[in-house]
């Protein structure tokens, strides 16, 4: 039986899996006449390969000139596996591949095919800097074999530097730069100033992860204007001196916080005696809630780090530092003020967009992840994207074992070290994620004490994850990682250089442990993927403790009293079993719940954002902006220099649709938080939301002709178009952050909570 049979006969097997939307045979199909292809390819010189790899646009051809260019280049002949995640990217679908199955190749075979196409240019989007230029200059020879250029940005780069990358065929950027890149490209007053150029075919990277975790983050590009004093920034030493339990209290979920009677009493005295639920007292009550929530729910090293003078956030999901990120305003000055740190300025917002919505620009979206299949269906829903699941090459030899469960954090901790002990002293390289930056550091502490030396890798020491995990498979080698830092990077047994493989092997692989599931079940997957790559043994389990936040927040209700216990004081409860289950489903869908409602909400502003932009388009690539003067002011535009005409009327207009864009998302963010408010009197919020947008943002587009028209009238044009002399003052800084989820909810929502209580309490 040939290889092509072997695998046929797998691929069959997988195509009866459940969740499996996309049939992969009739691609299978070519995998044979791509293998027929690829003697005679070899027989090609260089040149002829180039010439070849120019010339062909078809599926089969592409994926046996990019095989060859590949073995040639950097020494790896793409399996056939690869070969079909390349051809699922490039029927633009989410191809599902396991971790260490080697996407990174894959990915470059599709975007020399879609360039081919006629769908480039092509745009790899990663999840951070590090990996896009690692991914870029790692494929670069091949590109350059198949005749392709290749480029990378990452935030150092210059606006030079990204405007060359972007002017490849091919680009690898973090989705976030892409977005502020595009953000900024949407300023721009003279075509040649834009770095981007269209943006065609996305191939994601990480796909889960970029397309529903951070779907919803909105990347911000703000202007530098003056700070302004913040009451919530004075309110957090108000709260300073509360406690827990007779001023406030906290809900079990941890998710919220209340003031009792005394409490607000107290504030209010502190205040000088106000009524805080007075009409004319909301921003102070707003402004003590925030501080609240900083002060008793957000937790040092655990949701955010202090570094340099900053609090830094970490991100839940990935555990670590998440790169200039802000949670929305005040609650970021309330941590700030919390941590006795001046606040940072905020400046005015220009523009900003969530990360689906950028990634909806996109002609032709395709992705890949080891985890897809689990939100198949809000990929459907979101991005009308389908999952493809490719067969690992090798057979996955892990062993994954059930969850070990205990009732409490001290004996989990105790089993846990005892665990990685056992390991580490045959010499079993042990890799554990943790939940947080601090579990990382106790679970450190607590091997130290039992003699156990580890690396830690967390939000602390980003910049040499990479390194440290790619050693993550040295013999003895004990790795403490929150969640998913050093994603991307290969780990191998017996060492980076696979030394001392065969007795890693022996000892049965990679040892994979979770400290506790997480908020989703893929993170647990990816985490378990990281043992069992391409064939290699490997075993996973997760030690879970009932008074894991993630069990007692969503499931405490529903666990039996007194569980059953082993000697060892590990749980065997069915009833247990399910309700750790369960509690993860629950996150699940809260966290799906809130992505479908922010979207819901960015609907309208994402067509309100593309008529806007092909009016700016048309703003700053013709002279309508002229023509549209000299019908309605035609005194003074028939008396004006043609081509001063043309350059102040384009720039007076963009000056203005500009200003008047950032307004109207400052108008919509506030909308929507007030909308909040008129639930309460029972109106649908989003339907609401719809009667203040639309009429708002047809006003908008008058108003940009209206004002062009009286800045034009007023402004001197006797010695030529002179901006500055004008009333156009653009900022002239500009930065970019992402908002980090808040997570409470609005401070609206939390309002009203507050309110609710107070209105429930008969207060
Ligand atoms: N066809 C091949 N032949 C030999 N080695 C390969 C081949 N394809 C990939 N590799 C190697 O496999 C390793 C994993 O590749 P890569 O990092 O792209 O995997 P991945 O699927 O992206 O994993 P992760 O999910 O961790 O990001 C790399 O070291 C790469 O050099």
């Amino acid at each position: 039986m040939g290889v092509s049979q072997r695998l046929k006969n797998r691929f069959r097997k997988f195509l009866q899996r459940p969740g499996t939307t996309v049939n992969l045979g009739p691609l299978s199909e070519r995998l044979g006449p791509i293998e027929a292809r690829e003697e005679a390819l070899k027989e090609l010189d260089d040149a002829a390969l180039t010439d070849a790899a120019r010339e062909t646009a078809d599926f089969t051809e592409i994926c046996a000139v990019g095989r060859e260019a590949a073995r040639r280049t950097i020494g790896q002949r793409p399996y056939d596996v690869q070969l079909l995640g390349a051809m699922a990217l490039l029927s633009g679908r989410v191809a599902e591949m396991a971790t260490g199955e080697g996407k990174t190749l894959t990915a470059t075979i599709a975007a020399y095919g879609h360039t081919r196409l006629g769908n480039g240019p092509v745009h790899v989007l990663t999840v951070n800097d590090y990996l896009a230029r690692r991914d870029a200059e790692w494929m670069e020879p091949v590109y350059n074999l198949l005749g392709l250029s290749v480029g990378w940005v990452t935030e150092a780069s210059t606006q030079e530097e990204r405007r060359e990358a972007y002017a490849a065929d091919v680009t690898y950027v973090s989705v976030s730069e892409a977005g502020f890149d595009y953000l900024r490209d949407q300023l721009v007053t003279d075509v040649a100033d834009r770095v981007q150029r269209e943006l065609a075919t996305a191939i994601v990277d990480e796909a889960d992860s970029i397309l529903i975790d951070e779907a919803r983050v909105p990347m911000v590009l703000a202007g530098s204007v003056a700070v302004e004093s913040d009451p919530v920034h004075e309110a957090a030493d108000l709260v300073k001196s509360l406690r827990k339990g007779k001023d406030y209290e906290v809900a079990e979920d941890g998710r919220s916080v209340a003031f009792t009677e005394a409490g607000l009493k107290n504030i209010e005295e502190q205040l000088g005696g106000i009524d805080l639920y007075a009409d004319d007292q909301v921003e102070h009550l707003s402004a003590v809630n925030v501080a609240l929530h900083a002060h008793a729910l957000l937790r040092r090293d655990v949701d955010y780090i202090v570094r340099n003078g900053t609090v830094e956030l970490i991100d839940e999901m990935r555990g670590r530092v998440a790169q200039r990120r802000r949670w929305p305003d005040g609650l970021q000055a309330a941590v700030e003020a919390k941590e006795g740190l001046s606040a940072t300025a905020e400046g005015e917002v220009l523009n900003t967009i969530t990360v689906q919505a950028y990634i909806a620009l996109y002609e032709t979206v395709c992705g890949m992840t080891a985890t897809a299949v689990h939100v198949g269906e809000q990929l459907r829903e979101y991005f009308k994207l389908e999952v493809a699941v490719v067969p690992s090459n090798a057979p996955n030899i892990r062993e994954d074992d059930p969850d070990r469960i205990y009732s409490a954090h001290d004996t989990r901790d105790e089993a846990l070290v005892e665990e990685i002990k056992i390991a580490h002293d045959k010499g079993r390289p042990v890799l554990i994620g943790t939940l947080d930056v601090q579990a990382s550091e106790r679970l450190a502490e607590q091997l130290k004490a039992v003699g156990v030396p580890c690396q830690v890798l967390n939000a602390k020491n980003d910049a040499e994850e990479a390194s440290i995990i790619a050693e993550a498979g040295a013999v003895g080698a004990v790795t403490v990682s929150t969640q998913m830092a050093g994603r991307g990077v290969d780990i191998r047994l017996g060492g980076s250089d696979e030394k001392d493989r065969e007795r890693v092997v022996e000892l049965g692989g990679l040892y994979v442990i979770g400290a506790g599931r997480h908020d989703s079940r893929r993170v647990d997957d990816q985490l378990r993927g990281r043992a069992g790559r391409q064939g290699d043994p490997g075993a996973s389990v997760f030690f879970v403790s009932l008074e894991d936040e993630l069990v007692s927040r969503h499931a405490g209700d529903i666990l039996p009293g007194s569980p059953r216990m082993d000697m060892d004081g590990v749980v065997h409860d069915s009833q247990v079993d399910y309700a750790v289950e369960h509690a993860q489903r629950v996150a699940e869908g809260v966290n799906h719940e809130i992505h479908r409602n922010t979207w819901r909400y960015s609907v309208v502003i994402e067509q309100q954002r593309l008529l806007l932009a092909e009016r700016r388009e048309r703003l700053l690539t013709s002279e309508v902006a002229a023509i549209m003067l000299l019908e309605k002011s035609p005194e003074k535009a028939k008396e004006t220099d043609e081509d001063v005409l043309s350059d102040s009327a384009r720039a007076i207009a963009l000056y203005h649709l500009d200003k008047l864009w950032a307004d109207h998302l400052a108008y919509l963010s506030e909308v929507r938080e007030g909308v909040h408010l008129r639930a309460l009197g029972k109106l649908d919020p989003l339907d609401e939301f719809h009667r203040s947008a639309v009429p708002a943002f047809q006003e908008l587009l008058i108003q940009v002709e209206a004002r062009t028209i009286e800045a034009f009238e007023e402004v001197d044009l006797s010695d030529g178009w002179q901006p500055e002399r004008s009333e156009i003052v653009r900022p002239n800084a500009t930065w970019t952050y992402l908002v980090h989820d808040n997570p409470f909810g609005s401070e609206l929502d939390r309002l009203i909570a507050a309110v609710g209580r107070r209105l429930t309490s008969g207060g």
